[in-house]
């Protein structure tokens, strides 16, 4: 890739869905910390991009020794996940056409080689790419009393992953413009289609967990400890 390479990631977060005595991030996972094994597995998929952090600006927790990268910056975290991710881009230096890839503190399972792939058809579509997987079940519609409505076609769904890659300066217009119409997008995809884009689907594995509740801690351990039989 002849571009630079940025990396974001959103590590803001309190984790209220997992319910622990400290952020999600910091739990232990596979002899680390979430936040460690997540910034490994960047790393090891893009060991010279520049990284941005968001943090919370009371985060007692965060340790520097955990940054394997050479080149990166810490930035404080806003209110929501997109507010995290804004709050990077107007910090960071980049260019109009720089590659920059946003990728959850709480997907620890991410493959080098999928980051590699989204990073890749990122720099190659102007409207940026997305990791994302194929819904594979029957779909249903719920009532307000928590019974099936109707059974909606699953056909062209998919999930949405990270990470998620875009030439810096359409990120940025369009995360600016969702947040000052107070639109709250979940990911950065969202925002660039508001503007009419049209980001890359990116298949990508479906162990490529966000840990978000209590029991997504043995799946990602166990995930981690299958994936390193083979990668
Ligand atoms: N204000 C926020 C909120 C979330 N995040 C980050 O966005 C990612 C996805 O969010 P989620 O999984 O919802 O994490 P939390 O917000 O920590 O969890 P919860 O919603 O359960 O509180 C995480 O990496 C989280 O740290 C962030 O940087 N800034
Ligand atoms: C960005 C994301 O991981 C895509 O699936 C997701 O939208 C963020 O998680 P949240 O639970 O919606 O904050």
């Amino acid at each position: 890739m002849n571009v630079p390479v940025w990396l974001i990631v959103p590590a803001a977060g309190q984790g209220r869905r997992m319910s622990a005595d400290r952020p999600k991030q910091y739990l232990p996972l596979a002899g680390e910390t979430i936040l460690a094994c997540t910034l490994a597995r960047l790393h090891a998929a893009l060991p010279e991009a520049k990284l941005v952090l968001c943090l919370d600006d009371d985060d007692a927790w965060f340790a520097p020794g955990q940054v394997p990268f050479t080149r990166w910056q810490r930035v404080a975290g806003g209110a929501e996940r997109m507010d995290s991710v804004l709050n990077a881009l107007r910090a960071m230096p980049a260019n109009e056409h720089d590659v920059v890839l946003v990728h959850d503190v709480a997907r620890p399972c991410v493959t080098p080689q999928d980051v590699r792939a989204l990073a890749s058809a990122a720099a190659n579509n102007a409207d940026g790419a997305l990791l994302a997987m194929p819904v594979a079940d029957t779909m249903k519609r719920a009532t307000s009393d928590g019974s099936c409505a109707r059974t909606e076609p699953r056909e062209g769904l998919w999930h949405a992953l990270t990470p998620q890659g875009f030439p810096y300066g359409r990120l940025r217009r369009a995360l600016e413009k969702a947040q000052a119409s107070g639109a709250r997008v979940t990911d950065e995809a969202s925002a660039v289609e508001a503007l009419g884009g049209r980001p890359r689907l990116v298949s990508g594995r479906r162990d490529n967990l966000k840990v978000t509740h209590p029991d997504d801690l043995a799946l990602a351990t166990a995930i981690l400890a299958a994936q390193d039989d083979r990668l």
